[in-house]
């Protein structure tokens, strides 16, 4: 149980020991209201505009949960669930949560799916007549975090809202702490799925025409029949009704918040879904964050087609921001790759390698900086430094406008203006657009920096309505309040030294307690010589203490006039906020310009580093790559130990390459090493980074498909052979010439034969049929012999060095195809009886000679290339027979 419970809340809060079952008053739906006291019919009017939320709701210095919500909170949290007096409807399920550890059990609620209604007390206690004025002042779901403590600060945190209309789909989504705000339009629910899955967002809003269900949110893996069919079950669902999303409401929405006329300035003028998406999540702002109003930048509207596919098994297979095995960012593209400096720069890396490039002039703008910055490390270093000392502009003018930025803030904002002009002057020095994009500094924002540091001191505290944010000499009314503080401060200090020589009393003190304020003390011995303006207040064992009736005028003064400074300090304060507000664009886009030139520093670094070259982007089927390697295996062992090999695929007239390659090799030999590394050489080039190998021509890839392992997919009821041939199925759907296709082990999970033969179609389709650029690793060594059918069809090997007792891997891939798999000897070498293996051989001996697989086929062959495979009978394979 927690430290903070309902325990130490109100004298009547008592403890609930009751069986759940038991507990009365739970449900606030079907209690009389006319029983309730005025707070808790407050209390129940405010729920049954959140019934979806958990209401926390402000009583002194907790924030109370009742009724059903309490239950929750108590399970969910581990507090103790008390109960409280209600009314003459008798005690109510009660559990509360201190003020101003609001946040730290907000994040647990939220990480455990709920959404949380905060309803604040919105006039000073000590002033209200009657009951407090209290209202909802933010609600807080998973896609609306702007808290810094509850936001990972190197990666973004996506709301997005979805509208679907058959085939049709419209896609917004922003991150209301960095204000992006984008919107797209396009058909075939699998790539929304797709776009969805690259974004991973917190919370995705769904119209619905149920109205009791408006408002619910669905928690990861929940499931409705209100979600359209095909979207991931593993995010949170907001329902939302279907008003907000229809088209005239969402472009009017739109055109306000931007103040436009029409919306063809930002693309989305005719694109209706997009345009409801975007509609549909801004109302959803407007009512969660109530008082705050969030600066977003204006919509951006995108083409998915404009970026390389990845779908959610290459995403996954390639490792590229988490692994496979663990999920962890250790061990991923990403982790190998983050050299960046600001959590700008890390967000943007992220994005750049889940969205690659399709256009040689995108990708080469990159490589042109990156390539400056590897020539030039003298110039990199020093950027790089200067980029330290720029703090999150994105999120901290985010916080600005959403009125919620503290002092520190704003020194952090200040301080990172101000390294602006060096790094100006750094940007000066280079060529390349990336570079040139900062060598201006937008004089308003310098004076804006120069504006804050002036006011703002050093170190200000935390608390904004305690004073101590302001220097001195910025505001006179201010000075004039401090000088007035001062002096009566300083002549309460002197008390002490006049009272002594007018009284004549050596040990006579000035002291200050909480109950009575500043007082005189006088040892009880001596009081009879206290002068006649002094008023007796308190009487100890052994000293006398009074007041004067100037020290209390004095102290009053002092009291009154502190808050009268506090005040100041924070109307000042907060006006410097509402300037940074209005600074929002300028700065983000400087922000953005920051982060890109972080990335490719990054990238510039590592190029250095590690040695990797700038590859050529051609616009045809060509992937060369010499010596390649894989960027993060290599960094994962031991310096120099890892065996580079090269790739040649995609045929055409210039080029007599193979396009689908057959690689064979014995277990932990490196296939699937190899398969991954040249998938990643060809992503981390499309980025727009340079490459771990010595040369590379690569042509452009339209998509990235991946086929690595068998895993069980448990979530869906799906058995490993099942995974394995729906994506199978998904890249023989949707690949074509211009795709990279890597299939590591096709055909495992069922029967050899059935394996085999799915594997041999498979392989020989993509040949034929696609003729995608594809690596195809299988222990079936038998599919060589597709090479003596095909002549686009290579068979490469990665080699091992065979001794009496061992096998020595040499991770060499080579042309030449496997002509034996080395299962039995690993089963031989794991200690299986020797009879086992003799008769292993045996069979092994047997199949391969009754093995009339390529006999059989060779007799089809003429049909191949005809597309006539299917129509064709095939011979009968001989397999079985032996
Ligand atoms: N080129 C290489 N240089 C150095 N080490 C390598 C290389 N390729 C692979 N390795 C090492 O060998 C290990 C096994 O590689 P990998 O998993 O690719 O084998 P595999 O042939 O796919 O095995 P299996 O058929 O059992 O799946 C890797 O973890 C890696 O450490």
């Amino acid at each position: 149980m927690s430290a903070y419970s309902s325990a130490s809340t109100p004298s009547d809060a008592a403890p609930l020991r009751t069986n759940l079952a038991e507990i009365r008053n739970a449900d606030y739906r079907e209690i009389d209201r006319e029983q309730l006291s005025e707070m808790y019919r407050h209390y129940v009017e405010v729920k049954d505009r959140y019934p979806h939320a958990i209401l926390l709701y402000r009583v002194g210095d907790f924030f109370e949960t009742f009724f059903q919500d309490a239950i929750t909170v108590a399970r969910e949290l581990e507090l103790v669930l008390t109960s409280k007096q209600g009314g003459k409807i008798g005690r109510v399920p009660m559990t509360g949560v201190p003020h101003h550890a609001l946040d730290r059990y907000a994040m647990q609620l939220m990480e455990k799916g709920y959404a949380i209604a905060v309803c604040d007390q919105v006039e000073d206690a000590a002033e209200a007549k009657g009951l407090v004025r209290r209202e909802v002042t933010r609600v807080i779901t998973p896609g609306t975090l702007l808290e810094e403590e509850m936001l990972p600060s190197r990666r973004n945190n996506f709301l997005a809202a979805v509208v679907v209309a058959k085939h049709h789909w419209g896609l917004a989504y922003t991150d209301i702490s960095t204000g992006e705000f984008f919107t797209t339009q396009a058909q075939g629910i699998e790539h929304l799925a797709q776009e969805l899955d690259r974004l991973q967002p917190s919370e995705v809003l769904i119209p619905t025409n149920a109205p009791d269900l408006t408002g619910t949110l669905l928690r990861p893996g929940e499931g409705s029949p209100h979600l359209p069919e095909g979207l991931p079950p593993s995010f949170c669902y907001s329902l939302r009704s279907n008003t907000v999303f229809l088209s005239s409401e969402a472009r009017s929405r739109i055109l306000i918040q931007f103040n436009l006329r029409s919306l063809e300035g930002l693309g989305c003028e005719h694109l209706p879904l997009a345009v409801r998406a975007a509609g549909g999540l801004l109302e959803y702002l407007e009512d969660t964050q109530k008082e705050n109003s969030i600066p977003l930048q204006p919509v951006r509207t995108y083409t998915i087609s404009d970026f390389l596919t990845i779908d959610r098994q290459t995403r996954s297979n390639l490792e590229i921001v988490q692994t496979v095995r663990d999920g962890t960012f250790h061990g991923s593209l990403l982790w190998a790759l983050d050299k960046t400096v600001t959590a700008m720069g890390s967000r943007t890396l992220r994005r750049w390698l889940l969205q690659p490039l399709l256009q040689c002039k995108g990708i080469e703008a990159r490589q042109d900086t990156i390539q400056e910055l590897v020539e030039n490390a003298t110039l990199r270093e020093s950027l790089q430094q200067q980029l330290r000392q720029i703090y999150d502009l994105e999120r901290l003018t985010g916080r600005a406008g959403s009125g919620t930025a503290n002092a520190r803030d704003l020194v952090s904002l200040a301080d990172s203006l101000g390294q602006l002009p060096q790094l100006a002057q750094l940007g000066a020095q280079g060529r390349s657009r990336y570079l040139k994009a900062v060598e201006t500094v937008n004089p308003d924002l310098e004076q804006l920096g120069r504006q804050l540091r002036q006011y703002l001191v050093e170190n200000p505290p935390l608390h904004l309505t305690e004073g101590g944010l302001i220097r001195s000499g910025v505001d006179t009314v201010l000075d004039e309040m401090k000088a007035q503080v001062e002096a009566d401060q300083q002549w309460i200090a002197n008390l002490e030294v006049t009272e002594r020589e007018r009284t004549g009393i050596a040990n006579l003190k000035v002291g200050y307690n909480k109950t009575f304020g500043y007082y005189i003390s006088i040892a009880r011995s001596k009081s009879d010589r206290a002068p006649e303006d002094y008023v007796r207040r308190q009487t100890l064992t052994n000293e006398e203490r009074y007041i004067t009736p100037e020290l209390k005028e004095r102290e009053s003064r002092i009291l009154t006039a502190r808050d009268d400074l506090n005040r100041r300090e924070y109307e000042l304060f907060t006006g410097l906020r509402s300037q940074v507000a209005n600074f929002a664009e300028p700065i983000r886009k400087v922000a953005r310009a920051v982060a890109a030139l972080d990335v490719l520093c990054a990238l510039a670094k590592i190029a250095s580093e590690r040695n990797y070259c700038r590859p050529q982007m051609v616009n045809g089927r060509e992937i060369a790559i010499v010596d390649g390697r894989h960027p993060v295996v290599e960094v994962s062992i031991n310096e120099g130990f890892f065996v580079p090999n090269s790739t040649r695929l995609g045929r055409s007239e210039s080029s007599p390459s193979p396009d689908l390659i057959i690689l064979t090799g014995p277990n932990a030999s490196g296939k699937s090493c190899y398969l991954r590394q040249v998938g990643l050489i060809q992503l981390m080039a499309q980025t727009g980074s340079f490459v771990p190998a010595t040369s590379a021509r690569l042509g452009i890839c339209d998509r990235i498909f991946t086929r690595v392992g068998a895993v069980d997919d448990l979530a869906t009821g799906q058995s490993t052979f099942m995974v394995e041939m729906n994506e199978t199925a998904n890249i023989l759907n949707h690949a074509t010439s211009k795709s990279l296709v890597l299939l590591d082990e096709i055909g495992r999970g069922t029967a050899t034969f059935d394996g085999l033969s799915i594997a041999w179609s498979v392989a020989e389709y993509l040949a034929t049929e696609i003729q995608a650029r594809t690596i195809f690793a299988t222990h079936y060594h038998e599919l060589n012999e597709l090479a003596s059918l095909l002549s686009n069809v290579a068979n490469y090997q990665v080699t091992v060095k065979e001794l009496p007792d061992r096998i020595i891997f040499l991770h060499q891939v080579q042309p030449g195809g496997a002509d034996r798999s080395y299962g039995i000897e690993a089963g031989r070498l794991a200690g299986l009886p020797d009879v086992v293996i003799r008769r292993a051989r045996q069979v092994m001996g047997q199949i391969e000679k009754h093995s009339k697989i390529a006999v059989g086929l060779r007799k089809g062959a003429r049909h191949l290339d005809k597309q006539t495979v299917e129509s064709e009978p095939v011979e009968q394979l001989d397999l079985l027979d032996f």
